[in-house]
């Protein structure tokens, strides 16, 4: 009824302190303004545009397998690596291809974010902060870094407008797109916006990669029936397309169920505008605030019995056909569920059937001895570790 319905499209008060970072962009924005944009950019993720997306995530996936032969069987912490290539595939979608970015600029801004994630986090777990924020030495640091991420966008976004925006709307270029609604989106509407992709795409994607290549290591059995899978559909061609993964069954429910139980984004907040009563009998006041544990729902063994036993399995057709569909919510589900699920999927399987045609994976993390801790994100206490074997 929270996420299904139209009673809890406003978020909680959880995301006020990350209006620094998006200011009303599509996660935190609601009302008539979030519908408008909403439509519009859903144009972006459309199927027919995603299809297109995959020669520029091997084009990234090359530079990540280059960089992963150069650490062939070491000890990796994996989150370095595929975090710089999910950023530069946000970027390519952000900006198009751009050239004047120099990596140690990119690396500022993913240090920039990360200092301005962290202090959100902090000032939405600690909400007295914000009283006493101007005086505390934390605010500069913030402020240094929004000032770095400022600068960051500007030199994309002039670069990408001299190459790109002169022509027709390109919707493949989400800036071309953006810049193609002026009343929708003003010059700040569109920073926070191209803030907000960056911020909502790039640690989620890369969090699920470094969980996805944690299990592959860890299960050398499932690790192996993927790599068959891949070998039979791809053959003796280097790349996968779009239509390669439609016969790749076993991978798709592989990554399912990675997501089930390491679903990089745990927990959404709504806050109710109307009194709601549950089926259930529960009434719930206008103004209430509701958690929505993605993560606790995902591992409840009344829904998934023996829930920390990793078995893709569960996503067969007959069994997922018995389970409610809002019992599988890493993207969240309703309206206001993730508007690039499709494409973060598709970079996912890019990437791992890429990885595993190139290495062999090894543990070095061991499921059955981590320890979650709280960020934005899911993580793992120390990191994830792998190593890669030339396959
Ligand atoms: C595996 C990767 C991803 C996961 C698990 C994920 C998960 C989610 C979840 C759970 C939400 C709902 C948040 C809430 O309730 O507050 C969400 C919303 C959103 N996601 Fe994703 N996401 C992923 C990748 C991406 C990517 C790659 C992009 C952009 C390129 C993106 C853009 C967004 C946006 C803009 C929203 C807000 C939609 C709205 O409220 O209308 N996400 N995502």
């Amino acid at each position: 009824m929270i996420l299904g319905g139209t009673e809890g499209l406003i978020k909680g008060p959880y995301y006020d302190s990350f209006r620094k970072l998006s200011g009303n962009g599509l996660v935190v924005n609601h009302g008539e303004s979030w519908r408008k944009r909403r439509k519009l950019l859903t144009k972006h993720f459309h199927f027919s545009t995603l299809s297109n997306y995959v020669d520029m995530f091997n084009r990234e996936i090359n530079h990540l397998i280059e960089a992963l032969q150069k650490n062939m069987d070491q000890c990796v912490d994996v989150a370095f690596y595929v975090r710089n290539m999910t950023f530069n595939i946000i970027n390519d979608t952000l900006f198009g291809n751009i050239s004047a970015i120099t990596s140690k600029e990119s690396r500022e801004y993913l240090e920039s974010m990360a200092t301005v994630t962290e202090v959100s986090l902090l000032k939405a777990l600690k909400p007295h902060l914000n009283v006493l924020w101007p005086f505390l030495k934390l605010k500069k640091v913030e402020d240094d870094a929004l000032k770095k991420m400022d600068g960051y966008i500007s030199k994309a976004i002039e670069e990408s407008c001299g190459k790109h925006c002169q022509n027709e709307i390109d919707i493949s270029n989400m800036l071309s797109l953006l810049r193609s609604a002026p009343l929708l989106f003003d010059s700040t509407a569109i920073r926070n916006e191209i803030d907000t992709f960056i911020f909502a795409g790039q640690d989620t994607t890369s969090t699920s990669l470094s969980f996805i290549l944690m299990v592959l290591a860890n299960y050398p059995k499932h690790q192996e029936t993927l790599f068959k899978e891949i070998s039979n559909v791809i053959g003796d061609r280097r790349t996968p397309t779009s239509v390669d993964f439609t016969s790749m069954e076993f991978l798709d429910r592989f990554i399912k169920e990675c997501l089930r139980l390491y679903p990089p984004f745990i927990m959404s907040q709504r806050l109710l505008l109307k009194e709601l009563i549950t089926t259930t009998g529960y009434r719930l006041p206008a103004g209430t605030i509701v958690f929505v544990s993605i993560f606790d729902i995902q591992r409840n063994p009344n829904l998934y019995p023996d829930p920390e036993v990793f078995d893709p399995d569960r996503f067969l057709m007959e069994n997922v056909v018995k389970r409610h569909p809002f019992t599988y919510i890493p993207f969240s589900a309703g309206p206001r569920n993730c508007i690039a699920q499709k494409y973060a999927i598709l970079t996912i399987k890019t990437s791992i059937c890429r990885i595993l045609q190139n290495f062999q994976i090894e543990p070095v993390t061991m499921i059955d001895n981590i320890e979650f801790c709280i960020d934005a994100m899911l993580q793992v206490k120390n990191g994830i570790k792998v190593k890669f074997r030339k396959r």
